[in-house]
């Protein structure tokens, strides 16, 4: 589990990036720590890409219904106009915003802001989506969560995807997804 770096004394401003397929549980994970955040009387703002409208427009939503108000957006500079005055910013569905999201999470962390991001690391052909791989690599902690494969039981690392479409933004749940470990999802 992840414990919070020490809030006491010297610089603050760091970015937690939060990985992993679907179902494997990141927005509970990300809810968790911004309830905490708040529970430590911290200031937080919680954006979404204005495309994730899946499960609400204006909430992010787990699988397991946990849910936490958030600011949904059309482009990341928006986050930096947003985040004034505030101790922790929250991202969810990070691999669909746009390429200046890497950039304006390093802002972020320079303003003392704890930014805590989730996101798919990879989409449905196991390739690194979006600006998810640049925001990994800017990380100073990383959690990667696993689902569990739903045909044999193990840990569960790619999304795959039970439609023929092709394009690579396609929101569903389990209509249109299933967690597959790495055997379970090559030998489809
Ligand atoms: N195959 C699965 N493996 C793990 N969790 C699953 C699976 N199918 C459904 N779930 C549910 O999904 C929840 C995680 O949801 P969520 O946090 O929204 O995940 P993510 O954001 O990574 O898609 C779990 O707590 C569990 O109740
Ligand atoms: C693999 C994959 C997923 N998506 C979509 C499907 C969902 O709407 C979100 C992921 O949500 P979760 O919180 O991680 O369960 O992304 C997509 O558009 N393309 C893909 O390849
Ligand atoms: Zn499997």
């Amino acid at each position: 589990m992840f414990i919070e770096p020490s809030l006491a004394g010297g610089r603050r401003g760091w970015i937690e990036v939060i990985c992993g397929s679907m179902f494997s549980g990141k927005t509970e994970e990300l809810i968790r720590r911004l309830k905490r955040a708040r529970i430590a009387n911290l200031k937080v703002e919680i954006f979404k890409p204005v495309i994730d409208t899946r499960y609400d427009i204006q909430h992010i939503v787990s699988h397991d219904e946990s849910r936490i108000n958030s600011t949904p957006l059309e482009n990341s500079q928006q986050i930096l106009l947003l985040a004034q005055d505030v101790d922790v910013v929250g991202i969810d569905e990070a691999q669909f915003f746009d390429g200046e999201l890497p950039q304006v999470c390093d802002q972020l962390a320079l303003r003392g802001i704890r930014v805590i991001v989730a996101g798919l690391d990879m989409d449905y052909l196991g390739k690194p989506f979006g600006q998810m791989p640049f925001l990994l690599a800017k990380a100073d902690y990383i959690t990667k969560l696993h689902a569990i494969c739903v045909k044999c039981g193990n840990i569960a690392n790619y999304s795959y995807r039970k439609s023929a479409d092709k394009h690579t933004v396609l929101l569903g749940e389990t209509d249109l997804y299933e967690p597959r470990c790495r055997h379970c999802y090559y030998e489809e």
